[in-house]
């Protein structure tokens, strides 16, 4: 296949992301217009394992999907290619932003559903995504598609990682506490995600946290838990707080989410010709608390003990506890103000 780079559409930690263009025999099987995601080989780590990574998870629809790699020398530079799906809508974290608002509920549910079908299969094929985030969910055709993006960070269960990884905002408390890094800890981050399509913020109050020690405080050490946004339907809500049990072995699965009545709703199916739209209230119960559904009393189990926070925002390299939290009080205050200056450490 030949192609040829075209203009810039996406900057992440670790690469830069262009469109480009297809040609030669072979494109019959390629679209016209994809996405090249690019970084120098020497850094390329990354780039590598998401698409070790998509190679494992080709053919799930709720996936974006890859379609190859090369390397390029550029300026001088050996550049390492990945091929993927363009996605037209951008990304839903600058949806969300863009507009300035919460996403009506009848659009959550369905990208949520989305994500939640794609987390299934991550999970089913043994791999736990690590960054989960509306930044990594990209919007496909009208922008009402939407596929979980950026592997990275993706790991197999049970693979132990040294550093912690991921968006902080987006951690969980055994992420925190205990560098565990398994398909729970998606969970949760699904969670933030649902609590900032729904109500336009953040999932934790980026006014309230000052730094990222005292956010790991209160993820990994106290009993809080993000605030379920008053804007959502009875199912959102008990929806939200199935992914935020701080116990991992209690939180709901993705397969468990997926029969959650808040995507028991099918928008496409009513709005083609049954009796719920866009905007109509669901006449059926909802449960009113976490008890009403019979799984949840099947995976009690005690209540984690908090150990201390170990996080450094500003190196992947360090190890020891001792060495983290002296990452942990330079005077380097990142700026809040946006989410995309949450560090991603690899
Ligand atoms: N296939 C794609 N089609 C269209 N835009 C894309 C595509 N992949 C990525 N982008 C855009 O580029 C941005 C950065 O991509 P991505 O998150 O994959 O990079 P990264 O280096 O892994 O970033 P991060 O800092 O989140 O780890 C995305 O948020 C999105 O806006």
């Amino acid at each position: 296949m030949k192609w040829i780079r075209g203009e810039t559409i996406g900057h992440g930690s670790f690469s830069t992301v262009s469109l480009a263009t297809t040609s030669g025999s072979s494109t019959s099987s390629f679209p016209k217009l994809i996405a090249v995601k690019s970084s120098g080989v020497v850094c390329s780590a990354a780039l590598r394992n998401e698409r070790d990574v998509l190679d494992d998870l080709r053919d799930c629809p709720e996936i974006v999907r890859c379609f190859g790699e090369a390397t390029t020398v550029e300026n001088g530079e050996e550049v390492y290619n990945l091929f993927l799906e363009y996605a037209s809508g951008g990304n839903l974290g600058d949806r969300v932003k863009n507009s300035g608002e919460a996403l009506p509920e009848c659009e959550v549910r369905r990208f949520t559903r989305s994500i939640v079908r794609g987390l299934c299969y991550i999970h089913s094929k043994g791999f736990a995504h690590c960054d989960v985030k509306l930044e990594n969910v990209l919007l496909f055709g009208d922008g009402g598609d939407v596929k979980i993006s950026d592997f990275g960070l993706a790991k197999r269960r049970g693979e132990n990682v040294a550093e912690i990884r991921g968006t902080p905002l987006y951690m969980a408390p055994e992420a925190v506490n205990h560098g565990e890094f398994e398909a729970p800890a998606d969970i949760w981050a699904l969670g933030c995600s649902v609590v900032e399509m729904s109500s336009g913020e953040t999932a934790w109050c980026l006014e309230e946290v000052t730094d990222v020690m005292s956010l790991m405080v209160r993820i990994g050490s106290s009993d809080e838990v993000p605030t379920v946004p008053v804007e959502l339907s009875e199912e959102g809500k008990d929806f939200v707080r199935k992914c935020f049990v701080k116990n991992p072995a209690d939180r709901w699965t993705a397969q468990m989410l997926l029969d959650h009545p808040f995507l028991a709703v099918d928008d496409d199916e009513n709005s083609s010709g049954g009796s719920l739209k866009c905007g109509e209230q669901k006449a059926s119960a909802s449960p009113r608390d976490p008890f009403d559904f019979p799984e949840w009393n099947s995976v009690q189990s005690p209540v984690t003990v908090c150990s201390p926070v170990c996080y450094s925002p500003f190196s992947c390299l360090v190890r020891s506890p001792e060495v983290r939290i002296i990452g942990l009080v330079s005077e380097n205050v990142p700026d809040w103000s946006v989410s995309c200056d949450w560090v991603n450490v690899r």
